[in-house]
């Protein structure tokens, strides 16, 4: 009995133990299921990395936790910021400063000098949930895209709905290229319309006042193919006589640029030369800056985010092009320059349109706002300069806009202020004095008794000049009482 109880207890011993190996069997067999659907998930090339749920949880957190911070409505934070205290600092406006912005100093100079088109980030702020971006880390690493030539089948696309909408530009039946900024178009195109079988090098012209990064690209570049030769009006005669007195196509090799609205003065602008390779720069064609009066068909017409959405730093432009062999040796310029635009920018550009697009013609939509600030901006400006006759500003009429269906007063990007006394010959220095930066005439081939004051950057900005201004006349109007 002992023996069989000894031998019952020695069974259930062997017993336990099994049941032991087969609890430890299962458990790990539990363990390694687990860990290899997990694997399976997560790294198998059937079910992509994408499918993992939440993967962009913590981009969107720290995106949001940065937006958070409290600059005093005088600055922002970056994700990218310069990190203090473990954390992105805030980033501050002129005259503004201290760890949150909150500090503003009186004596420091309003900043009128750079096109810098921040009166548009409180749009943005107001956007943000629509227009906020993920770029996943293995987001379009490659060089390639959707379409040929490096360029967005989707953006291209939304551009053309763009120009529908707005009626600015003919772009149904155009070729379309993209340029980092239109800086990186202005040169392109310049490139792409020099005659490459010439003996002589094409004369690139402009008008007074212009953009001087014209001059200064071809300048810089010093191409045998293309020459800087000053101001267009110059050339009116020469280059009506010549097309028909050339053989080898020398002096009518003519490259006219066109700004419209025009950067400084704010005017539409139309061809002096009337050739066929005139660049249309419509950087300022939205109608934030000026009535729409039709949409336009020129042969070359290029346009920028940085002042249709005030994305400046995204650097992205595009050109419209009617003839095919422009086009080819355009892209011919972009490929060997730089392989197209960065697809990180098209994505953003993608959805920043696609808002765009989203809210156009809705009370509030980017233009609307766009013309509200600008137009209060350039009323205010004006009501402080006319007190005095010391200064002037440009005259811009009323205009039918096709857009806002209506006729529209001016909102010019640029105020182009003009000193009106002999003895004030350097405008520059009168505003540098009375604490306003703005940019001197003659960098626009201008009479330096001209500024170009910037109407396009932040509040604070333009409150300051406006302030300053205001200050500058009032003394005036005071010494001229006495
Ligand atoms: C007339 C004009 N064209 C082109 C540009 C270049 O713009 P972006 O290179 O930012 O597109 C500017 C910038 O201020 C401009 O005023």
């Amino acid at each position: 009995m002992g023996a069989r109880a000894g031998g019952g207890g020695l069974e259930l011993r062997f017993g336990s133990i099994n049941l032991l190996l087969l609890l430890i069997f299962f458990i790990t067999s539990l363990f390694l299921n687990v860990y290899f659907i997990f694997f399976f998930f997560s790294y198998s090339s059937v079910f992509s990395p994408w499918s993992v749920p939440g993967w962009s949880r913590s981009a969107a957190e720290e995106a949001e936790a940065v937006a958070a911070i409290s600059c005093s409505g005088h600055g922002r934070a970056f994700v990218d910021g310069v990190m203090i205290d473990g954390r992105p600092s805030c980033e501050c406006n002129t005259c503004y400063h201290g760890s949150d912005c909150s500090l503003h100093s009186v004596d420091c100079p309003a900043d009128a000098d750079s096109g810098n088109p921040l009166f548009l980030e409180p749009y943005w702020y107001r956007h943000a949930k629509g227009s906020a971006v993920v770029v996943a880390g293995w987001h379009r690493m490659g060089y390639v895209t959707t379409g040929e030539n490096f360029i967005s089948v989707e953006l291209e696309r939304h551009i053309r709905m763009l120009h529908r909408n707005v009626g600015n530009a003919v772009a149904d039946d155009r070729f379309i290229i993209f340029g980092a900024g239109s800086t990186q178009l202005l040169y392109a195109l310049v490139h792409a319309l020099s005659p490459h079988n010439s003996s002589s090098p094409a004369s690139v012209v402009a008008s007074i006042p212009y953009y001087p990064v014209y001059r200064m690209q071809v300048d810089l570049f010093d191409s045998k193919l293309a020459e800087w030769r000053g101001v267009t009006s110059n050339w009116v005669n020469e280059s009506s006589s010549s097309s028909s007195s050339s053989s080898d196509g020398s002096m009518n090799n003519f490259i006219e640029f066109v700004t419209s609205p025009n950067n400084p003065d704010g005017l539409l602008k139309h061809s002096i030369l009337g050739g066929s390779s005139v660049i249309y720069d419509y950087a300022y064609y939205w109608p934030h800056f000026t009535a729409i009066p039709a949409a336009s068909d020129h042969n070359v017409m290029i346009f920028s985010s940085s002042k249709l959405s005030g994305h400046a730093g995204s650097r992205f432009g595009w050109a419209l092009i009617k003839d095919e062999q422009v086009y080819k040796k355009a892209i011919e310029y972009m490929k060997l320059n730089t392989m197209g635009v960065s697809r990180d920018t098209q994505l953003r550009m993608l959805k920043i349109i696609k808002v765009i697009l989203a809210e156009n013609g809705r009370k509030g939509d980017i233009f609307s706002f766009g013309y509200q600030t600008m137009r209060e901006r350039w009323t205010k400006l004006n009501k402080v300069v006319s007190k005095s006759r010391r200064f002037s500003l440009q005259t811009i009429p009323s205009q039918y806009c096709n857009y806002f269906k209506t006729i529209r007063g001016p909102s010019p990007a640029y105020a182009w202020l003009k000193c009106e006394r002999d003895e004030d010959q350097e405008c520059d220095v009168v505003l540098k004095n009375a604490g306003i930066n703005g940019r001197e005439g003659s960098l626009f081939e201008a009479d330096d008794r001209y500024v170009r004051l910037s109407l396009v950057q932040t509040q604070d900005d333009f409150d300051q000049l406006v302030q300053k201004m205001d200050a500058l006349v009032s003394d005036h109007q005071s010494i001229s009482s006495v």
